[in-house]
């Protein structure tokens, strides 16, 4: 697939939310890397996401490709988040949540009462809006909060794990020196990068961020946009935005979400590779969004 050169628009405010047509940025992805780290598919089927029985979000199947970014696209309401906290179970979390459908992750259904849900949130990731890190707890502590969930597949001391968690999250540089600091002295954006290395410390196969860049200055953006590049190298990344600059420069495939009106559940419209999306989209709906018509 042939994704184009970077657009000269990247250049512009990240946190502008339309903006037209353009072509994505997709680095090839590292091989090595990509080798070491497999990453499993997950194949989403007829899902149906609910809250007290009203479908949020429904009948959607998608693929979510290994070593992919995967934007999810729509106006809000549509059910954007709610698909994505169903990639990984924690969906069920919200109360009187219900789902139906499958998601298969590796071809095994994470809904089957057999999988531990706590295995399945180690392997697929999350990052949220905010930076949630803890707040009194060191940097390294933060770093290596998730790691008790499970068993890590790589070796090596708690040392090397913060090091090279904080590595790929880009913060390790400024960091170093004060590991023992608290998290919540870190500007928002680290912060953020902090958490992201929380996440990847339990070396997850697929990494969820929701609007992840949302709360954040346009320099911290593009520094968090330039990792999540990076971080599909070793993992999957599923983003939700609302940002269509943002999608278009991250992401390698689009999924685009629309709501006809209020009280009905969001459906998948459209997904493709992110340039066909923004460039020459097949429904008249994922046109009108993408140009900034309505949403
Ligand atoms: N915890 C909840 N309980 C009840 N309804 C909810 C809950 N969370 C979301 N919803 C409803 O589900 C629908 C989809 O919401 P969701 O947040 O997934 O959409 P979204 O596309 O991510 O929206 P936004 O872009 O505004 O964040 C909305 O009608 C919302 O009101």
């Amino acid at each position: 697939m042939t994704y184009g050169n970077r657009n000269p628009l990247d250049s512009l405010d990240p946190t502008a939310m339309k903006e037209p047509k353009m072509p994505p940025t997709a680095p090839p992805v590292d091989q090595q890397a990509a080798a070491r780290f497999a990453p499993a598919r997950l194949d989403v089927v007829d899902l149906t996401a609910s809250y007290r029985g009203l479908p949020a979000v429904a009948d959607v199947s998608l693929t979510i490709e290994p070593h992919r970014v995967t934007a999810l696209i729509g106006p809000s309401g549509c059910g954007k988040s709610t698909l994505l906290r169903c990639l990984n179970g924690m969906h069920l979390m919200a109360p009187h949540a219900t789902v139906t459908g499958q998601v298969l992750l590796g071809g095994t259904d994470i809904y089957d009462p057999r999988v531990n849900p706590i295995e399945i949130r180690r392997r697929v990731g999350m990052v949220f809006q905010r930076p949630t890190p803890f707040p009194t707890m060191s940097i390294r502590d933060n770093v290596l909060a998730g790691v008790h969930l499970g068993r890590r597949r790589g070796r090596g001391t708690h040392d090397d794990l913060v090091e090279q968690a904080l590595m790929r999250a880009g913060l390790w540089k400024e960091v170093r020196n004060r590991l023992k600091a608290p998290g919540g002295g870190l500007s928002g954006g680290q912060q953020q990068r902090l958490c992201i290395a929380r996440a990847l410390a339990v070396e997850p196969e697929i990494l969820l961020m929701d609007e992840p860049c949302s709360a954040l200055d346009p320099i911290s953006t593009l520094v968090i946009e330039d990792l999540i590049k990076e971080i599909r190298e070793t993992c999957t990344v599923v983003i939700v935005t609302h940002n269509m600059q943002q999608a278009a420069r991250v992401s390698d495939t689009t999924v685009f979400l629309n709501v006809e009106y209020a009280g009905v559940p969001g459906r998948l419209i459209e997904a493709g590779p992110t340039e066909q999306i923004f460039n020459a989209p097949q429904q008249r709906a994922t046109e009108d969004y993408t140009s900034g018509r309505f949403g």
